[in-house]
């Protein structure tokens, strides 16, 4: 297809509650889309970097520039483009995964309508429906946390996977185990808050039977990495490190991690997302659906790639109402905490323009 024009949509969409890690506290979602304008079509993508690079060393306007100034030229000047072809095309632009999984969704999204065919259908869905867990922030106080958790309880959710950080880990977790029973699925997430020194201290959250403690140590270190899978039963899982399949099967292989939580904004798109799940399948290592507090946009091709046979743990994959009191598409709701695999075609979803333009921070960015 001919990529006509590319648009850089800006957002700022308020949180229900906020949101904290272990790397600060969040109360609103600056939201980056894409849509590319084509001679078939248009489409859309979400870039789900944070609006400061305190997730990873993406950020908003970052993506923005690269976006401007790199990936949207390099589509314009092609005379045909396909969403298969993309990360070729831009190969020349190093890292900037999450400007480019935007751009390629948007690609994608587009081919898709024309052909009439959901994403969940193009990735290889097994499912009509995805087992749906919730993040839930470190807290003010236990209280505060254990009424936040029993209201998700409420909602159907099944799998409570809670924030930790040092000072903030132990006695948390004991109180939501206690609360919600022994066979209740429980996790925890330290995005990259501990270090060697706390390998010891990590080990006493094997008392509380977790799926798994995600990413305890930075992005670079496997190595810690491997040292904590030796020395704790609680299986190992990484998230920010996992930057490509490369890196999986690197990881995989030398025992640092046994259960990978796939984002596709992180690694560049669906497309690498899909070939992470299918390296996962052949290594016997589970996998399941991470989530950047997307929009519906970029809900709806989480929930089409969690539908994949591999994703057998409930994702970060939540109802639009654990974040946004309205969302930019028909909102994501929880039944028997289950979200729909959209069937229609592309991602499924459309996005509200009117409230693209009340949401909006600044004018569209349109480039030819
Ligand atoms: C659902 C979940 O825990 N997501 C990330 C962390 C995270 C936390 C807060 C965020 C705020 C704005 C944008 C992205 C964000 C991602 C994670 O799994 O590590
Ligand atoms: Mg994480």
């Amino acid at each position: 297809m001919k990529v006509t024009a590319v648009e850089l949509h800006l957002l700022a969409m308020p949180l229900v509650r906020p949101f904290e890690t272990s790397f600060g506290r969040q109360t609103a979602r600056t939201v980056l889309l894409v849509r590319v304008r084509t001679d078939v079509g248009d489409g859309w993508g979400e870039c789900v970097a944070m609006a400061d690079p305190v997730y990873s060393s993406e950020y908003v306007a970052g993506a923005e520039a690269v976006l401007r100034d790199y990936l949207a030229p390099a589509v314009l000047h092609a005379d045909e483009v396909t969403a298969e072809g993309f990360a070729g095309l831009v190969s020349f632009v190093i890292g900037h995964r999450m400007a480019k999984a935007a751009l390629e969704t948007a690609l994608l999204d587009a081919e898709l309508r024309t052909a009439e065919r959901s994403f969940g259908d193009y990735f290889g869905a097994v499912r009509d429906e995805v087992d749906c867990g919730v993040s839930v922030g470190v807290a003010p106080s236990i209280p505060e946390l254990l009424d936040e958790v029993a209201g998700y309880v409420d909602e159907g959710y099944r799998r409570i996977k809670l924030k930790i950080k040092p000072g903030w880990d132990i006695e948390p977790v004991r109180e939501v185990r206690e609360l919600l029973g022994p066979d209740a699925l429980l996790q925890v997430d330290a995005n990259t808050a501990y270090d060697a020194a706390d390998i010891r201290h990590l080990r006493l959250l094997d008392a509380y039977e977790l799926l798994l403690i995600e990413q305890p140590f930075v992005e670079e270190d496997i190595a810690t990495h491997i040292q904590l899978a030796r020395e704790i039963e609680t299986p190992v899982c990484l998230d920010e490190s996992i930057l490509g399949v490369g890196v999986a099967v690197d990881a995989i292989e030398r025992h640092a991690t046994s259960i990978i939580n796939i984002k596709a904004g992180r690694v560049g798109g669906y497309l690498e997302a899909v070939r992470i799940h299918d390296a996962c399948a052949e290594l016997g290592v589970p996998v399941w659906c991470g989530g950047m507090l997307e929009t519906g946009v970029g809900r709806a091709a989480n929930v089409a790639l969690a539908a994949l046979e591999n994703f057998t743990l409930p994702g970060d994959t939540s109802a639009s109402r654990r974040y946004f009191a309205e969302d930019l598409t028909e909102p994501f709701e929880l039944v028997d905490g289950r979200l729909r695999v959209p069937t229609a075609p592309g991602s499924g979803v459309t996005v509200r323009e009117e409230l693209l333009r009340a949401w909006a921070v600044r004018a569209p960015v349109i480039l030819t």
